[in-house]
């Protein structure tokens, strides 16, 4: 299949200096691995989440209104938003698929992820301490396991009809398992890349 996703990135000028992008489902520590990057380079940190939470407010809508009627527009209108941002600020964007989105014009493309067990451990702990308000509550173990199992291939899904990419890691410049790392681990390993990448940026 052809991909669009090029068609969608277009041919901009981008005016932002550093950007980084972390892909990754749910539960691998996207947010928490972006947030100590952005803090490392002193740049700014936002999520794709962070955008579908402004459409929702545009629209007047909570987070959970406007994912149950979320079309393809409201994907587009999410994704745009990372390209412009991307395009425009020094910044680090986490979601499932900013690396994707900005394709060439991010300078540092990461992919995290986990095994699925380990990654549903941290969601349901996440759960448990309240940190996460805008998702379904009081699920055991094995039901959020297989609730963010589908979402990732429901995502999988939408992202090859929209784009025609595939769940590939060809494009990644580093990939990250961090089933067995702590996020201390994983922060040392990253600030190595960073300070191979960035020099003169590290604070
Ligand atoms: N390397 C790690 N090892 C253990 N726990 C981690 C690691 N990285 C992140 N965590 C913990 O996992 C939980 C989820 O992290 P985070 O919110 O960053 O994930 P996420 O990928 O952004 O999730 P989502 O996309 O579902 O919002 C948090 O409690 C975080 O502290
Ligand atoms: N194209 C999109 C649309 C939404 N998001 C945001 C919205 C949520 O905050 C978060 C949850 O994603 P999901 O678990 O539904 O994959 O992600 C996005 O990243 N990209």
């Amino acid at each position: 299949m052809e991909s669009f996703i090029e068609e969608f990135q277009g041919d901009h000028e981008k005016t932002s200096e550093l950007v980084v992008t972390v892909d990754g489902p749910s539960g691998a520590g996207t947010g928490t691995l972006a947030s100590f990057i952005a803090e490392e380079l002193g740049i700014n940190c936002y999520s794709a989440g962070d955008f579908f939470r402004g459409i929702a407010a545009d629209r007047d809508m909570t987070v959970e209104e406007l994912g149950k009627v979320a079309d393809k527009q409201t994907d587009l209108k999410v994704d745009r938003r990372t390209l412009e941002k991307g395009l425009s600020e020094n910044c680090v964007i986490e979601a499932r698929i900013p690396s994707r989105v900005l394709g060439t014009y991010s300078d540092l493309r990461i992919y995290l992820t986990a095994d699925l067990e380990e990654r549903a451990k941290r969601v349901s702990k996440d759960q448990e301490e309240g940190k996460r308000e805008n998702e379904e509550k009081s699920e055991s173990l094995e039901e959020v396991k297989e609730r963010i199992r589908k979402r990732d291939e429901e995502n999988w899904r939408r992202y090859k009809d929209y784009y025609g990419i595939e769940n590939t890691k060809d494009i990644y410049d580093v990939l990250i398992d961090n089933t067995e790392m702590t996020i201390d681990e994983q922060q040392e390993q990253v600030r190595k890349i960073l300070e191979r990448k960035f020099p003169e940026q590290l604070e």
